[in-house]
């Protein structure tokens, strides 16, 4: 499991382990650690390589400055940027200039050309101190960044991305690598901050000893998914390994209900039951859907229903559904034509699984607010329905209504997945998770990380239907079950 916290448990987990250390010691590791990484990632060897720090005025300034003199003791050429020379950690920078680095300043006329003959560029504009957009100094600098072939590392976060929340509003470092101390910080998993900060490396500074025992979200990794899935035993059979029931598609959309049933027979459920008017689609390519002509109450008994995919304007297979006391997965018509009311009274648990433009009708607010602010709008949506939801797109997140549970963020996603169908695909898969008995969370993260993995398997680098997606979940699952010692 990879796990972030929020800036203030951050704050207070650094002062309890600072008390027990040294005066330094932590900056040290993080400095140790974060000139490590540099040489990994340098084209060359550090001896005579170009480096340049771009050094605010706060301890993230100091990380890199302490970072720039070990690497100017192992021979590079390192020149500091400094934002505010008169605030600048003071031991940090002598430390640098005894290790024979040399200064200058934002804007001074060798800036520019400093920045364009670097090979390595430290971002230690700001870090967790940062708030709001970049001032006029440190976006300039972070502009002329843009232009620089150089590599660049940021230091704990890019600057100028918000940590607690993955926002990003105005000009920011893109980095192709970013070192973070002790605990990923929740904008290095959220889009857009996730896409400035590149591949992210974590240096251990000891701060698990001191960090409370739930993150604020948390990414669940292979064997997390692996203890997870459901497996049959000898004592299964078809029932007992759940039903799910799919209310879908529409003689306007058949294939919404094709690719449903197409999850949902790859996701652990021992049947799966179909209702709606799509039946002979669904039939002509999945003999083994069992198939009603009634609506979802009269369907005979399931384990969990999804309702929506391509559904068109009928509310009442949806109202069905909701009516029923089992788990109920929603999705895009389902959406729009749940009432709001019944999803919160209801005993049983919803899942939801909007992309940002159904989140954002949902909401009523526009989709470029949710997509700048996926995780605010993720938790409100699950508040206002008292429900799970999974927030589909570039970063997927899955939230509970409790605030004190830590919010999924999905690592396996691909944008080959942008693909139509593809939704309705994951939708069948979180349902037939949920009929397997998975509770909404488990079932939405699981279906989430699955989907994704089997979009990169049917893509392999090129573009992909989303019927290709649904046969290479069992392949995805393979691979995910695989480490996991299993006898039938
Ligand atoms: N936590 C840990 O365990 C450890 C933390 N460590 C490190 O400490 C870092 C946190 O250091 P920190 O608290 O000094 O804050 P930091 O990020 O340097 O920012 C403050 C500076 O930014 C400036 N500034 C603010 N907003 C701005 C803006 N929009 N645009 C431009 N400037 C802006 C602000 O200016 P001021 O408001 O003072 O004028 C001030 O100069 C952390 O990220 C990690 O690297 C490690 O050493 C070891 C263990
Ligand atoms: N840029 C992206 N990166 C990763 N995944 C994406 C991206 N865009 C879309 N997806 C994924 O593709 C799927 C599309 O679902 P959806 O929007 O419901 O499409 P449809 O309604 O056509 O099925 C979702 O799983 C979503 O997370
Ligand atoms: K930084």
């Amino acid at each position: 499991m990879r796990s972030a916290h929020r800036v203030e448990t951050v704050r207070t987990a650094e002062r309890t382990l600072m008390a027990r250390l040294p005066e330094g010691a932590l900056m040290q590791r993080a400095a140790a650690g974060l000139a490590a990484a540099c040489a990994d990632v340098l084209p060359r060897r550090v001896y005579g390589s170009r480096v340049v720090l771009l050094t605010g005025s706060g301890d993230n300034g100091g990380d890199t400055l302490y970072a720039g003199a070990r690497l100017a003791r192992r021979g590079a050429g390192v020149t500091a940027v400094l934002l505010a020379p008169d605030r600048t950690h003071p031991d940090a920078l002598r430390a640098l200039l005894r290790a024979g680095g040399t200064t200058t300043t934002a804007h001074s006329a060798t800036t520019p050309t400093a920045l364009a003959r670097a090979d390595l560029v430290l971002d230690g504009i700001v870090g967790i101190g940062g708030r709001g957009g970049l001032r006029p100094d440190a976006a300039h600098l972070a502009d002329l960044l843009a232009d620089s072939p150089a590599t660049v590392v940021a230091v704990d976060l890019p600057s100028g991305v918000e940590p607690d929340t993955g926002e990003v509003r105005g000009a920011a470092v893109r980095a192709d690598l970013t070192v973070t101390f002790g605990t990923h910080k929740p904008g290095l998993l959220v889009d857009p901050a996730r896409e400035y900060a590149g591949s992210v490396r974590l240096i251990d500074i000891g701060l698990a000893e001191t960090l409370p025992p739930t993150p604020a979200l948390e990414s669940l990794q292979h064997a997390d998914v692996a203890a997870l899935l459901p497996r049959p035993t000898g004592e299964s059979d078809k029932y007992r390994r759940g039903v799910v029931g799919v209310a879908a598609g529409s003689t306007r959309y058949p294939g919404a209900a094709v690719l449903a049933v197409a999850g949902a027979l790859r996701g652990g459920a021992g049947a799966v039951r179909y209702v709606g008017a799509a039946t002979e689609a669904v039939l002509a390519r999945y003999p083994e859907t069992l198939v009603s002509n009634t609506g979802p109450k009269k369907a005979g008994r399931v384990q969990a229903w999804v309702a929506g995919p391509g559904a068109g304007d009928d509310p009442t297979p949806v109202a069905e559904a909701l009516a029923s006391d089992v788990p109920v997965l929603l999705d895009a018509d389902g959406l729009r034509l749940a009432d709001r009311d019944t999803v919160r009274t209801r005993e049983a648990p919803t899942l939801m699984t909007p992309h940002a433009g159904e989140a954002a009708a949902l909401l009523g607010v526009s989709r470029e607010e949710v997509e700048a602010a996926r995780l605010t709008a993720v938790r409100d949506l699950a508040r206002a329905y008292d429900a799970t939801v999974l927030l589909k797109g570039s970063t997927t997140l899955i939230a509970t209504p409790d605030p004190d549970t830590p919010v999924r963020v999905n690592p396996t996603g691909t944008p080959w997945l942008a693909t139509a169908g593809s939704g309705d695909v994951l939708s069948g898969l979180a349902g037939s998770l949920l009929a397997a008995g998975l509770p909404p969370l488990d079932a939405a993260s699981t279906a989430a990380y699955l989907h994704g993995l089997a979009g990169r398997y049917a893509a392999d680098g090129a573009p992909t239907g989303a019927h290709d997606v649904a046969e290479a979940i069992p392949a995805a699952w393979r691979d995910i079950t695989r480490t996991v010692p299993y006898h039938p």
